[in-house]
């Protein structure tokens, strides 16, 4: 199991007055998506490079599936995490396949499974490998590159992957299609991913469960996205939350995300169409004149938008 726990993590940097992560303990569930979101400076990076070992914690322990990562070898934990930057670091001089095949080629894997290997992620990622295989990431847009950059994060199966800010650098366009790739492709995989952004509404589209940080990597809140819209824990939680408008963030909430019963076929429900939001279910049930709506097997209804909408003006 790829299950990660931070235990009373700590990292003091070296004439640092303070910590820069300060006492930070964290359950993250194996195949759960976790978003670290918090302003600039306060640790998320740091944070996230200390479960594979980029920075070594000052105190405290990371345990990996029940093992303290300091106890692992690098290259083990390496082969276990995909690790996947804003600055990409596709290599110039290499082709895009060349690029992806770097760690089954440290892996010791034959040049033909390689380039399969290649191949399949690219197309995982929506590349088509006869176009892409051969160019260099020169001739790719910044999209494209960042396609290349989760492939090649993918390339030895992790079940771990560690995101920083990987789509930060996209216009806001092709940071929406990427978000949306990436979310169809974590459906089918199912990765312990750790994810971080400043950006709240990315943290709200992509993350099962949110950790909103406050300085030094203190954890404010620790949920689900709809609940942390619905009832911050402090005013700091809120405000980070806070510029959109209530109906505006349910059409953030992917309507899988809410809690719902079990379908009944016979029930004849109307049918949210797959990826809606908690927005599109609203609009479906109005104008459908019912107070209940199938989302994928379950259903969803009228009452648990509302508490969502009633929590936020409750406040
Ligand atoms: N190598 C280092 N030496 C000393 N201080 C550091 C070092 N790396 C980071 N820091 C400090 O630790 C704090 C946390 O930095 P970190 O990069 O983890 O924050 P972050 O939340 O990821 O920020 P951002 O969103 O801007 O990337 C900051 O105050 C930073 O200046």
């Amino acid at each position: 199991m790829s299950d990660i726990k931070l235990v009373d993590v700590t990292k003091q940097y070296e004439g640092q007055p303070q910590p820069a992560v300060d006492a930070v303990s964290l359950d993250i569930a194996a195949g759960e998506l976790v978003v670290f979101v918090g302003p600039s400076g306060c640790g998320k990076t740091t944070t996230m490079k200390m479960i594979n070992r980029l920075i070594e914690p000052t105190s405290g322990q990371i345990l990996l599936g029940g093992a303290d990562v300091m106890s692992i070898e690098p290259n083990e934990l390496r082969r276990h995490i995909g690790y996947v930057i804003q600055q990409i670091g596709l290599f110039p001089h290499m082709t895009i396949s060349e690029n992806i095949q770097l760690v089954p080629g440290l892996l010791g894997w034959n040049r033909d499974r390689s380039r399969r290997r290649a191949d399949e992620l690219l197309d995982l990622v929506g590349l088509d490998p006869a176009a892409y295989r051969d160019r260099y990431p020169r001739q790719l847009s910044g999209g494209q590159q960042q396609r290349v950059g989760v492939a090649r994060a993918l390339a030895a199966d992790p079940p771990v992957m560690l995101m920083d800010e990987p789509f930060g650098a996209t216009d806001p366009i092709t940071r929406e299609r990427l978000q949306k790739e990436f979310l169809r492709l974590q459906a089918e995989l199912r990765k312990t991913i750790v994810f971080v952004t400043h950006d709240f509404d990315e943290a709200v589209k992509l993350g099962d469960r949110i950790a909103v940080l406050k300085e030094r990597s203190r954890v404010a809140q620790y949920d689900t996205p709809a609940r942390i819209l619905a009832a911050p824990a402090d005013d700091y939680v809120a405000s980070f939350a806070g510029s959109a408008t209530a109906i505006k963030r349910l059409a953030l909430i992917p309507a899988v995300r809410l809690p719902g019963e079990p379908l009944d076929e016979r029930d004849g429900l109307p049918v949210l169409e797959r990826g809606g939001s908690a927005r599109d279910a609203l609009d479906l049930m109005v104008r459908r004149g019912t107070s209940r709506v199938a989302v994928g097997d379950r259903t969803v209804d009228f009452a648990m938008i509302c508490a969502l909408l009633e929590d936020e003006h409750g406040r």
